[in-house]
């Protein structure tokens, strides 16, 4: 196994090995092993249920029954040090909606960077954030009165308040437009090209794929394929990344007919 500490430069953002989580006596995360470069886009896919989330949990620490390795920005995942390092969109939008989008962010703001000295940084920070997601022109509407894709949109803000290193995003575009979409992806490139960014990216629409520098596909808890779009596209003879996932979840079930996932664990 390999082993990276915090200032190599050429470590993973993320790394697992043998990663395991039990649900409800269910084995949801099955001895995963993988690496997230830095400051790429790394596009977690697979279908409806199968542990995304979940693996997403387990990188920005908050899920319970993790075993095996799981080091995140050098460190274990859950350290308390990676708090401020790490940034985290779940696919419920954390927004109060009786306050503006500028009241919302001013106290997240104020929760990261406390004190009147940091007046000024926060005051620049809260107005990068909402450039960067496009809400300037509705700073003072309460978020309870935006459309669900500009909520969500709030939530991202909220995330890239304290300028983290590890971007972690369940799930960011559904229920958005098209135009929200591209708009939204063009500023995940622009945060890994121009901040150097790592942006581990949730999706279950394939054509996102396409998008991202590297892909993890998963399907029941276990990874099918972790490559670049291109390689997938390559090593299947596929036009397409999902018909390339299609490809590899038929060659999968071909080798193994009867994957069955449950566990003989206590439930919990
Ligand atoms: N508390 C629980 N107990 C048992 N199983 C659970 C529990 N919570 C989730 N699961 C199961 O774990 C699996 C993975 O869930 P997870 O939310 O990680 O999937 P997902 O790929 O993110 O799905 P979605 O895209 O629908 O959110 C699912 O099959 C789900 O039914």
């Amino acid at each position: 196994m390999m082993n990276y500490g915090d200032g190599d430069a050429d470590a993973p953002a993320v790394h697992a090995h043998d990663l395991t989580v039990v649900r409800g006596g269910r084995t949801v995360l099955d001895a995963l092993t993988c690496h997230v470069p830095r400051g790429r886009i790394t596009g977690l896919l697979g279908p409806s249920g199968c542990g995304k989330s979940t693996l997403l949990r387990a990188v920005v620490g908050t899920q319970a029954h993790v075993t095996g390795t799981l080091d995140v920005l050098g460190r274990p995942a859950g350290a308390p040090a990676l708090r401020p390092r790490i940034g985290y969109v779940t696919q419920d939008p954390s927004v109060y909606d009786d306050l503006t989008v500028r009241q919302n962010l001013d106290y997240f703001a104020a929760v990261l960077h406390p004190g009147r000295a940091a007046r000024d940084h926060r005051r620049a920070g809260v107005a990068r954030a909402l450039a960067d997601v496009d809400l300037t022109r509705h700073a003072d509407v309460l978020a309870g009165r935006l459309s669900g894709g500009q909520r969500s949109r709030v939530s991202l803000a909220v995330a890239l308040l304290g300028t983290p290193e590890l971007l972690v995003l369940d799930e960011p575009t559904v229920g958005l437009d098209p135009v929200l979409r591209r708009d939204l992806w063009n500023l995940f490139r622009a945060l890994a090209t121009d901040r150097g960014t790592t942006l581990l990216v949730s999706s279950h629409v394939m054509d996102e794929a396409e998008r991202c520098d590297r892909l993890l596909l998963m399907r029941e808890g276990r990874f099918l394929a972790e490559d670049t779009p291109q390689a997938l596209r390559d090593r299947t003879g596929a036009p397409t990344v999902e018909a390339a996932f299609l490809h590899l979840v038929d060659r999968a079930a071909t080798a193994a007919p009867h994957h069955d996932t449950t566990t003989q664990e206590p439930a919990r």
